[in-house]
């Protein structure tokens, strides 16, 4: 389980969650600047509460008396807005970048995630010779090859067009059946959130202001 709860002063108000997570999809929804991101970015370890304790099962990211886990350590899977492809690598070393695991045991998890999110044609692409939807799922596989514990999307789906967003909300449901962990997921669109989330969080200037349960 994931136990979120921190403060931070931000510049124009002060942020205040505290929430859990099974595994399940957890929707952050709220006007822009309410703290979507900066709550990913604390799970993540890419920026520091105040105070408060963030923790994945039995480990401490970060704790009061015990400091902040380097996020290398955390096993976490970061979806970022613009999917942050690294443009001079084929879709093949993008997916293996930053994978620790060698040999079958790797293969073994590439294939799956090739065949689940149907890009293998596409490994030897470079990023700008493939279409947005493909580059969504390129930067699923690869926030997924580690096999982490958890999975972060900041509006993964803003930039596709409704047909390929349809498909990809669609995508999002079947690894999330397959991989059973837990997703926090930003998105804008209600609609989108509705579709997506087992519970949606309404944040506002930093605090939780209606947690919504939804029947998928
Ligand atoms: N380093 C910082 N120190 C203090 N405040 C910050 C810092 N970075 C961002 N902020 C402020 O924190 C607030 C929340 O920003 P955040 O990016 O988390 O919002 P958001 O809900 O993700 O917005 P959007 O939907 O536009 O991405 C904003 O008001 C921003 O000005």
């Amino acid at each position: 389980m994931l136990k979120v709860h921190i403060n931070k002063q931000l510049f124009h108000y002060d942020l205040e969650v505290d929430f859990t997570a099974t595994s399940e999809i957890i929707v952050l929804f709220g006007p822009s600047g309410s703290g979507k991101t900066t709550i990913l970015n604390s799970i993540a370890g890419l920026c520091q509460p105040d105070s408060g304790e963030i923790s994945l099962n039995d480990q401490l990211f970060y704790g009061d008396k015990n400091g902040s886990l380097p996020t290398r350590e955390r096993n976490i899977g970061y979806l970022f807005q613009d999917y942050a492809l690294f443009p001079h690598m084929t879709v093949e070393k993008n997916i293996r970048y930053g994978v620790k695991k060698k040999g079958t045991e790797l293969n073994l998890i590439l294939e799956k995630l090739l065949d689940v999110l149907g890009i293998r044609h596409l490994l030897s692409k470079y990023p700008h010779q493939v279409s947005g939807g493909e580059k969504q799922r390129v930067a699923l596989a690869r926030a997924l090859a580690t096999e982490p514990s958890i999975l972060l999307l900041d509006e993964p789906l803003s930039a596709l067009d409704s047909e390929t967003r349809t498909e990809c909300q669609n995508e999002l449901i079947r690894l999330h059946e397959l991989w059973k962990i837990p997703f926090i997921i930003v998105t804008h669109d209600m609609d989108e959130a509705k579709k997506l989330g087992d519970r949606i969080l309404f944040l506002e200037k930093g605090t939780i202001i209606k947690t919504t349960a939804c029947n998928r």
